[in-house]
Protein backbone atom coordinates (compact mmCIF):
# COMPACT_ATOMS: atom_id res chain seq x y z
CA UNK A 1 0.00 0.00 0.00
CA UNK A 2 1.50 3.53 -1.15
CA UNK A 3 0.88 6.36 1.39
CA UNK A 4 1.01 9.50 1.07
CA UNK A 5 0.80 12.03 3.86
CA UNK A 6 -0.82 15.67 3.41
CA UNK A 7 1.28 18.39 6.03
CA UNK A 8 4.51 18.23 7.32
CA UNK A 9 3.57 19.42 10.58
CA UNK A 10 4.52 17.69 13.95
CA UNK A 11 1.55 15.12 13.47
CA UNK A 12 2.29 14.36 9.67
CA UNK A 13 5.93 13.91 10.19
CA UNK A 14 5.76 11.48 12.59
CA UNK A 15 2.79 9.49 10.87
CA UNK A 16 5.04 9.06 7.90
CA UNK A 17 8.07 7.87 10.39
CA UNK A 18 5.11 5.52 11.44
CA UNK A 19 4.28 4.84 7.91
CA UNK A 20 8.00 4.17 6.78
CA UNK A 21 8.35 1.47 8.36
CA UNK A 22 6.05 -0.60 6.25
CA UNK A 23 7.62 1.17 2.69
CA UNK A 24 8.28 4.22 0.91
CA UNK A 25 6.32 7.50 1.84
CA UNK A 26 5.88 10.60 0.30
CA UNK A 27 4.69 13.97 2.29
CA UNK A 28 3.25 16.76 1.39
CA UNK A 29 4.54 20.07 3.15
CA UNK A 30 3.37 23.56 2.40
CA UNK A 31 6.88 25.10 3.89
CA UNK A 32 9.70 24.49 0.74
CA UNK A 33 12.36 24.58 4.06
CA UNK A 34 10.13 21.33 5.01
CA UNK A 35 10.29 19.83 1.99
CA UNK A 36 13.84 20.55 1.44
CA UNK A 37 15.06 19.84 5.23
CA UNK A 38 13.31 16.35 4.89
CA UNK A 39 15.05 15.50 1.52
CA UNK A 40 18.54 16.89 2.09
CA UNK A 41 19.12 16.33 5.71
CA UNK A 42 16.06 13.70 6.73
CA UNK A 43 14.69 15.91 9.35
CA UNK A 44 11.59 18.43 9.80
CA UNK A 45 13.45 21.19 12.28
CA UNK A 46 10.22 23.61 12.04
CA UNK A 47 7.88 21.08 13.19
CA UNK A 48 9.46 18.29 14.66
CA UNK A 49 12.97 19.22 15.87
CA UNK A 50 15.86 16.34 17.03
CA UNK A 51 14.31 13.42 15.19
CA UNK A 52 16.21 11.62 12.87
CA UNK A 53 13.27 10.84 9.77
CA UNK A 54 13.32 7.49 8.03
CA UNK A 55 15.44 7.94 4.92
CA UNK A 56 12.31 6.06 3.41
CA UNK A 57 10.22 9.65 3.50
CA UNK A 58 10.46 11.76 0.40
CA UNK A 59 8.93 15.53 0.75
CA UNK A 60 7.16 17.36 -2.09
CA UNK A 61 5.85 20.74 -1.96
CA UNK A 62 3.30 19.16 -4.93
CA UNK A 63 -0.29 17.95 -3.76
CA UNK A 64 -0.59 16.77 -7.54
CA UNK A 65 2.53 14.28 -6.87
CA UNK A 66 0.39 12.57 -4.50
CA UNK A 67 -1.41 11.12 -7.07
CA UNK A 68 -1.43 7.48 -7.82
CA UNK A 69 -1.05 6.50 -4.03
CA UNK A 70 -3.39 3.56 -2.44
CA UNK A 71 -4.17 5.79 0.96
CA UNK A 72 -3.44 9.49 1.89
CA UNK A 73 -3.27 10.37 5.67
CA UNK A 74 -4.78 13.54 6.00
CA UNK A 75 -2.79 15.88 8.46
CA UNK A 76 -3.68 19.50 7.71
CA UNK A 77 -4.69 21.43 10.57
CA UNK A 78 -8.84 21.01 10.23
CA UNK A 79 -9.05 24.51 9.09
CA UNK A 80 -7.02 24.25 6.24
CA UNK A 81 -8.22 20.48 5.09
CA UNK A 82 -10.81 22.04 2.85
CA UNK A 83 -8.56 24.09 0.58
CA UNK A 84 -5.66 21.37 0.58
CA UNK A 85 -7.84 18.48 -0.46
CA UNK A 86 -9.52 20.71 -3.10
CA UNK A 87 -6.10 20.87 -4.54
CA UNK A 88 -5.19 17.28 -4.17
CA UNK A 89 -5.83 14.52 -6.68
CA UNK A 90 -8.26 11.94 -5.16
CA UNK A 91 -10.78 10.42 -6.37
CA UNK A 92 -11.49 6.83 -4.55
CA UNK A 93 -8.56 6.78 -2.86
CA UNK A 94 -9.00 6.34 0.87
CA UNK A 95 -8.73 9.15 2.60
CA UNK A 96 -7.65 8.77 6.54
CA UNK A 97 -8.38 11.69 8.96
CA UNK A 98 -5.89 12.43 11.51
CA UNK A 99 -6.48 16.35 12.03
CA UNK A 100 -8.88 17.27 15.05
CA UNK A 101 -11.39 20.03 14.63
CA UNK A 102 -14.27 21.45 13.82
CA UNK A 103 -14.33 24.14 10.91
CA UNK A 104 -15.00 27.21 11.79
CA UNK A 105 -18.20 29.05 9.89
CA UNK A 106 -19.50 25.93 7.98
CA UNK A 107 -18.85 23.90 11.56
CA UNK A 108 -18.41 20.93 9.65
CA UNK A 109 -16.21 17.93 11.34
CA UNK A 110 -12.98 17.07 8.92
CA UNK A 111 -15.17 13.91 7.18
CA UNK A 112 -17.79 16.03 6.25
CA UNK A 113 -15.14 18.48 4.85
CA UNK A 114 -13.61 15.89 2.86
CA UNK A 115 -16.55 14.20 1.84
CA UNK A 116 -17.46 17.55 0.25
CA UNK A 117 -14.45 17.21 -1.59
CA UNK A 118 -14.22 14.24 -2.78
CA UNK A 119 -17.62 12.54 -2.53
CA UNK A 120 -16.15 9.02 -3.75
CA UNK A 121 -13.25 8.82 -1.66
CA UNK A 122 -13.77 6.17 1.05
CA UNK A 123 -13.46 7.86 4.79
CA UNK A 124 -10.74 6.50 7.60
CA UNK A 125 -10.33 8.50 11.09
CA UNK A 126 -6.94 7.93 13.17
CA UNK A 127 -7.38 9.47 16.13
CA UNK A 128 -6.34 8.78 19.49
CA UNK A 129 -3.73 9.86 22.54
CA UNK A 130 -0.53 10.74 20.28
CA UNK A 131 1.65 12.98 21.12
CA UNK A 132 3.50 13.37 17.75
CA UNK A 133 7.31 13.49 19.17
CA UNK A 134 6.81 10.88 21.65
CA UNK A 135 5.12 8.57 18.74
CA UNK A 136 8.21 10.13 16.22
CA UNK A 137 10.04 8.58 18.82
CA UNK A 138 8.87 5.12 18.53
CA UNK A 139 7.34 5.12 21.84
CA UNK A 140 4.25 2.91 22.33
CA UNK A 141 1.21 4.02 21.37
CA UNK A 142 -2.01 2.76 20.74
CA UNK A 143 -5.27 4.75 18.28
CA UNK A 144 -8.73 4.43 17.48
CA UNK A 145 -8.65 3.45 13.58
CA UNK A 146 -12.21 3.56 12.77
CA UNK A 147 -13.81 2.93 9.28
CA UNK A 148 -17.58 1.93 8.55
CA UNK A 149 -15.61 -0.24 5.75
CA UNK A 150 -14.22 -3.53 7.73
CA UNK A 151 -11.67 -4.98 5.13
CA UNK A 152 -10.51 -1.39 4.17
CA UNK A 153 -9.97 -0.89 8.01
CA UNK A 154 -8.02 -3.80 8.65
CA UNK A 155 -5.79 -3.39 5.64
CA UNK A 156 -4.88 0.40 6.74
CA UNK A 157 -4.39 -1.04 10.23
CA UNK A 158 -2.23 -3.95 9.11
CA UNK A 159 -0.22 -1.32 6.97
CA UNK A 160 0.17 1.18 9.67
CA UNK A 161 0.71 -1.35 12.51
CA UNK A 162 4.19 -1.79 14.46
CA UNK A 163 5.13 -3.32 17.68
CA UNK A 164 5.19 0.08 19.25
CA UNK A 165 1.74 1.44 17.00
CA UNK A 166 -1.43 -0.20 17.37
CA UNK A 167 -4.95 0.90 15.90
CA UNK A 168 -7.51 -0.41 17.29
CA UNK A 169 -10.37 -0.89 14.76
CA UNK A 170 -14.19 0.62 14.96
CA UNK A 171 -16.73 1.58 12.42
CA UNK A 172 -18.02 4.39 14.45
CA UNK A 173 -16.33 7.18 12.20
CA UNK A 174 -18.34 10.10 13.89
CA UNK A 175 -17.50 8.95 17.40
CA UNK A 176 -13.32 8.90 16.87
CA UNK A 177 -13.83 12.53 15.04
CA UNK A 178 -16.09 13.88 17.61
CA UNK A 179 -13.98 12.59 20.50
CA UNK A 180 -10.69 14.26 19.37
CA UNK A 181 -12.36 17.88 18.58
CA UNK A 182 -14.22 18.20 21.46
CA UNK A 183 -11.15 17.00 23.78
CA UNK A 184 -8.94 20.27 22.24
CA UNK A 185 -11.26 22.58 24.09
CA UNK A 186 -11.40 21.23 27.48
CA UNK A 187 -7.70 20.67 27.51
CA UNK A 188 -7.45 24.51 26.91
CA UNK A 189 -9.76 24.50 30.37
CA UNK A 190 -7.29 21.98 31.74
CA UNK A 191 -4.60 24.34 31.46
CA UNK A 192 -6.64 27.27 32.81
CA UNK A 193 -6.87 24.91 35.98
CA UNK A 194 -3.13 24.72 36.18
CA UNK A 195 -2.33 28.34 35.17
CA UNK A 196 -5.01 29.85 37.87
CA UNK A 197 -3.01 26.93 40.82
CA UNK A 198 -6.91 25.77 41.48
CA UNK A 199 -5.37 21.94 42.29
CA UNK A 200 -5.32 19.00 41.18
CA UNK A 201 -9.37 18.42 42.23
CA UNK A 202 -10.25 20.97 40.33
CA UNK A 203 -8.41 19.31 37.14
CA UNK A 204 -9.91 16.16 37.77
CA UNK A 205 -13.25 17.26 38.31
CA UNK A 206 -13.29 19.00 35.23
CA UNK A 207 -12.00 16.10 33.31
CA UNK A 208 -15.07 14.03 34.52
CA UNK A 209 -17.32 16.90 33.80
CA UNK A 210 -15.61 17.25 30.08
CA UNK A 211 -15.99 13.96 29.44
CA UNK A 212 -20.03 14.22 30.44
CA UNK A 213 -20.14 17.12 27.73
CA UNK A 214 -18.31 15.22 25.31
CA UNK A 215 -20.60 12.62 25.90
CA UNK A 216 -23.57 14.13 25.70
CA UNK A 217 -22.33 15.67 22.11
CA UNK A 218 -21.44 12.81 20.88
CA UNK A 219 -23.95 10.75 21.21
CA UNK A 220 -26.55 13.65 20.08
CA UNK A 221 -24.57 13.33 16.79
CA UNK A 222 -24.82 9.51 16.84
CA UNK A 223 -21.39 8.58 18.53
CA UNK A 224 -21.42 5.24 19.93
CA UNK A 225 -20.68 5.69 24.01
CA UNK A 226 -17.64 3.12 23.89
CA UNK A 227 -16.04 4.92 21.24
CA UNK A 228 -16.33 8.33 23.32
CA UNK A 229 -14.90 6.40 26.40
CA UNK A 230 -12.18 4.85 24.81
CA UNK A 231 -8.83 5.95 23.20
CA UNK A 232 -10.07 8.70 20.89
CA UNK A 233 -12.23 10.27 23.09
CA UNK A 234 -11.10 9.74 26.88
CA UNK A 235 -7.79 8.63 26.62
CA UNK A 236 -6.50 11.28 24.45
CA UNK A 237 -8.66 13.69 26.63
CA UNK A 238 -6.38 12.38 29.76
CA UNK A 239 -3.55 13.34 28.05
CA UNK A 240 -3.74 16.27 26.64
CA UNK A 241 -5.41 17.59 29.91
CA UNK A 242 -2.70 16.45 31.89
CA UNK A 243 0.50 17.99 29.88
CA UNK A 244 2.26 21.09 29.00
CA UNK A 245 3.28 19.20 25.46
CA UNK A 246 0.24 20.10 24.69
CA UNK A 247 -0.61 23.12 22.44
CA UNK A 248 -3.87 23.26 23.88
CA UNK A 249 -3.38 22.63 27.61
CA UNK A 250 -0.34 25.44 27.40
CA UNK A 251 -2.67 28.20 25.37
CA UNK A 252 -5.13 27.45 28.48
CA UNK A 253 -1.82 28.28 31.25
CA UNK A 254 -1.37 31.16 29.64
CA UNK A 255 -5.41 32.20 29.98
CA UNK A 256 -5.38 31.14 33.40
CA UNK A 257 -2.05 33.49 34.17
CA UNK A 258 -4.14 36.10 33.34
CA UNK A 259 -2.78 36.58 29.72
CA UNK A 260 -4.87 37.56 26.99
CA UNK A 261 -6.24 35.34 24.06
CA UNK A 262 -4.79 37.34 21.00
CA UNK A 263 -1.21 37.21 22.81
CA UNK A 264 -1.25 34.16 23.04
CA UNK A 265 -2.27 32.78 19.60
CA UNK A 266 -0.47 35.33 17.99
CA UNK A 267 2.65 34.79 15.68
CA UNK A 268 2.67 30.81 16.57
CA UNK A 269 3.56 28.50 13.79
CA UNK A 270 2.05 25.85 15.66
CA UNK A 271 -1.91 24.67 16.02
CA UNK A 272 -3.79 24.79 18.79
CA UNK A 273 -7.17 23.27 17.11
CA UNK A 274 -9.28 23.94 20.31
CA UNK A 275 -9.37 27.87 19.95
CA UNK A 276 -10.79 27.27 16.55
CA UNK A 277 -13.57 24.63 17.55
CA UNK A 278 -14.26 26.17 20.86
CA UNK A 279 -16.83 28.85 19.49
CA UNK A 280 -18.32 26.53 16.48
CA UNK A 281 -18.25 23.72 18.74
CA UNK A 282 -20.37 26.07 21.52
CA UNK A 283 -22.57 27.16 18.67
CA UNK A 284 -23.65 23.70 17.13
CA UNK A 285 -24.63 22.81 21.16
CA UNK A 286 -26.41 25.61 21.90
CA UNK A 287 -28.49 25.50 18.64
CA UNK A 288 -29.20 21.79 19.67
CA UNK A 289 -30.00 22.24 23.19
CA UNK A 290 -26.84 20.33 24.51
CA UNK A 291 -25.35 21.83 27.88
CA UNK A 292 -21.69 22.16 27.22
CA UNK A 293 -20.80 24.56 30.18
CA UNK A 294 -17.00 24.33 30.06
CA UNK A 295 -16.46 24.95 26.17
CA UNK A 296 -18.93 28.20 27.11
CA UNK A 297 -16.51 28.97 29.61
CA UNK A 298 -13.45 28.78 27.36
CA UNK A 299 -15.47 30.64 24.42
CA UNK A 300 -15.36 33.57 26.65
CA UNK A 301 -11.94 33.42 28.11
CA UNK A 302 -11.19 33.46 24.26
CA UNK A 303 -13.20 36.22 24.15
CA UNK A 304 -11.22 38.52 26.64
CA UNK A 305 -13.27 37.99 29.87
CA UNK A 306 -10.84 37.44 32.53
CA UNK A 307 -9.79 33.91 33.92
CA UNK A 308 -11.04 34.94 37.84
CA UNK A 309 -14.98 35.68 36.41
CA UNK A 310 -15.31 32.79 34.37
CA UNK A 311 -14.05 30.44 36.69
CA UNK A 312 -16.66 32.18 39.13
CA UNK A 313 -19.88 31.78 36.77
CA UNK A 314 -18.54 27.92 36.46
CA UNK A 315 -18.92 27.77 39.97
CA UNK A 316 -21.56 29.22 40.34
CA UNK A 317 -24.05 27.00 38.67
CA UNK A 318 -26.97 25.62 40.11
CA UNK A 319 -26.19 21.67 42.01
CA UNK A 320 -27.43 19.42 39.49
CA UNK A 321 -27.97 15.23 39.21
CA UNK A 322 -24.24 14.19 38.00
CA UNK A 323 -25.83 11.75 34.95
N1 LIG B 1 1.09 17.45 17.16
C1 LIG B 1 0.47 16.42 17.68
O1 LIG B 1 0.98 15.81 18.63
C2 LIG B 1 -0.85 15.96 17.14
C3 LIG B 1 -1.58 16.73 16.28
N2 LIG B 1 -2.79 16.28 15.81
C4 LIG B 1 -3.58 17.06 14.88
O2 LIG B 1 -2.92 17.12 13.63
C5 LIG B 1 -3.29 18.30 12.92
C6 LIG B 1 -2.04 18.99 12.43
O3 LIG B 1 -1.31 19.39 13.55
P1 LIG B 1 0.28 19.37 13.64
O4 LIG B 1 0.86 18.39 12.69
O5 LIG B 1 0.60 19.23 15.07
O6 LIG B 1 0.66 20.82 13.11
P2 LIG B 1 1.84 21.77 13.64
O7 LIG B 1 1.28 22.64 14.72
O8 LIG B 1 3.06 20.99 13.96
O9 LIG B 1 2.16 22.66 12.37
C7 LIG B 1 1.22 23.52 11.79
C8 LIG B 1 0.85 22.96 10.44
O10 LIG B 1 -0.14 23.81 9.87
C9 LIG B 1 0.15 23.94 8.50
N3 LIG B 1 -0.51 25.11 7.94
C10 LIG B 1 -0.45 26.39 8.40
N4 LIG B 1 -1.18 27.19 7.59
C11 LIG B 1 -1.71 26.39 6.62
C12 LIG B 1 -2.54 26.60 5.48
N5 LIG B 1 -2.99 27.82 5.18
N6 LIG B 1 -2.86 25.55 4.72
C13 LIG B 1 -2.43 24.31 5.02
N7 LIG B 1 -1.65 24.03 6.07
C14 LIG B 1 -1.29 25.06 6.85
C15 LIG B 1 1.66 24.04 8.47
O11 LIG B 1 2.15 23.80 7.17
C16 LIG B 1 2.03 22.93 9.45
O12 LIG B 1 2.04 21.69 8.80
C17 LIG B 1 -4.11 19.13 13.92
O13 LIG B 1 -5.48 18.94 13.65
C18 LIG B 1 -3.78 18.52 15.27
O14 LIG B 1 -4.85 18.65 16.20
C19 LIG B 1 -3.27 15.07 16.16
C20 LIG B 1 -2.57 14.26 17.00
C21 LIG B 1 -1.31 14.64 17.56
O1 LIG C 1 -3.90 15.64 19.91
C1 LIG C 1 -2.87 15.62 20.53
C2 LIG C 1 -2.43 14.45 21.29
O2 LIG C 1 -3.27 13.36 21.12
C3 LIG C 1 -1.99 16.81 20.55
O3 LIG C 1 -2.55 17.73 21.42
P1 LIG C 1 -2.29 19.29 21.22
O4 LIG C 1 -2.79 19.63 19.84
O5 LIG C 1 -3.03 19.95 22.31
O6 LIG C 1 -0.82 19.49 21.33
Amino acid sequence: MRIGVIGGGAWGTALAQVAARGGDVLLWARETEVVEGINARQENAAFLPGVPLSPAIRATALLSDLAEHDALLVVAPAQHVGAVLAETPVGRTPLVLCAKGIEAGSRRLVGDVAQAVHPDAPIAVLSGPTFAHEVAAGLPTAVTLACADEALQARLAERLASPTFRPYASTDVIGAEIGGAVKNVLAIACGVVEGAGLGQNARAALIARGFAEMTRFGMARGARAETLAGLSGLGDLVLTCSSTSSRNFSLGVGLGRGERAPDLLADRRTVAEGAFTAPVLAEAAAEAGIDMPITAAVCRLLGGVPAGEVIEGLLARPLRDEA
